[in-house]
């Protein structure tokens, strides 16, 4: 359990200066979250904890509210009601998306968005933690600490050996790790992952469960996916949603024998 208080990302912007208070365990609190569109609750009364450093599964039926949960937590969309703290203090719906993301809170969609035409090395770099004030100066030098930084994230995500490789013509598999990456250069304390292994092979589906377990305690993250044998792979707590609250919480097993969890998925 992380109980000091960490520094967020972005805490050099102006208009960010408070600590990420996890002394009590959780980094992010949900508390009855609803959303509703046009009288429809997508998310209804739900409340979520996750701990500081923990990776965490989110599973659910098709329609079961995992997008909406994440698009409030990003503040792409706002509830109707309940309350989401970044930490014990950080009031997630007094900012908007940008904010949340400088705070420390990123998301990887499912379709990885690296730049084809540049270079693994470069896509890296482009994401580098900097002021986007200094934009037009981000390519002229790198420094050790930055240089450092790009080796041992292209290390983690296993293409420290494609370094000059066009992002183009990297596997699928390849550009999600490279995405990864991408988040990770930004040092985000809470990593959001919407399926990540769609469309991937069953070595590289391997390979990224290594990559987000060895995230886990320095990156607090959540993985919404639908294959179960993944999940199995890599879950210590699994949270299952049903018609937008937790329906059950536990290890993979404690939920998968749960009567209601299999109600849910086989509709019996
Ligand atoms: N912008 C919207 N307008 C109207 N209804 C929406 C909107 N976004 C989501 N919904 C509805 O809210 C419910 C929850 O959707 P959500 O996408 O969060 O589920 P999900 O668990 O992510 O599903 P899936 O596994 O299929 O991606 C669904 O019934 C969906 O149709």
């Amino acid at each position: 359990m992380m109980d000091e208080l960490i520094e967020p990302k972005g805490a050099a912007s102006p208009q960010f200066h408070e600590f990420v208070d996890t002394k009590h365990g959780p980094i992010l609190y949900l508390e009855d979250v609803s959303v509703s569109f046009d009288g429809f609750k997508a998310l209804n009364n739900l409340s979520l904890y996750i701990d500081a450093g923990e990776l965490r599964c989110l599973i659910g039926p098709n329609g079961a509210g995992k997008t909406t949960l994440m698009d409030v937590i990003t503040g792409k969309t706002r509830p109707d009601t309940g309350e989401v703290f970044f930490g014990q203090t950080i009031d997630l719906l007094k900012m908007d998306e940008p904010a949340i993301a400088q705070a420390g809170i990123c998301r990887k969609f499912q379709k990885p968005s690296v730049f084809d035409a540049l270079t693994v090395f470069e896509n890296l770099e482009l994401a580098l933690k900097t002021d986007k004030r200094t934009w037009p100066t981000l390519f002229s030098k790198l420094n050790g600490e930055q240089r450092d930084r790009i080796q041992e994230v292209m290390l983690l995500i296993g293409l420290a050996g494609l370094k000059n490789q066009l992002a183009g013509i990297l596997s699928h598999g390849q550009k999600q790790w490279l995405e990864i990456g991408m988040l990770l250069m930004q040092e985000p304390k809470v990593m959001l992952v919407d399926e990540p292994i769609a469309g991937m092979t069953h070595q590289e589906v391997e390979r990224t469960a290594e990559l987000l377990l060895s995230l886990q305690g320095k990156h607090s993250i959540v993985v919404v996916e639908h294959d179960m044998e993944f999940v199995r792979s890599i879950a210590r707590k699994v949270t299952v949603l049903h018609e937008g609250s937790v329906l059950t919480e536990g290890t993979m097993d404690e939920v998968q024998n749960d009567p209601r969890v299999i109600q849910v998925y086989l509709g019996g």
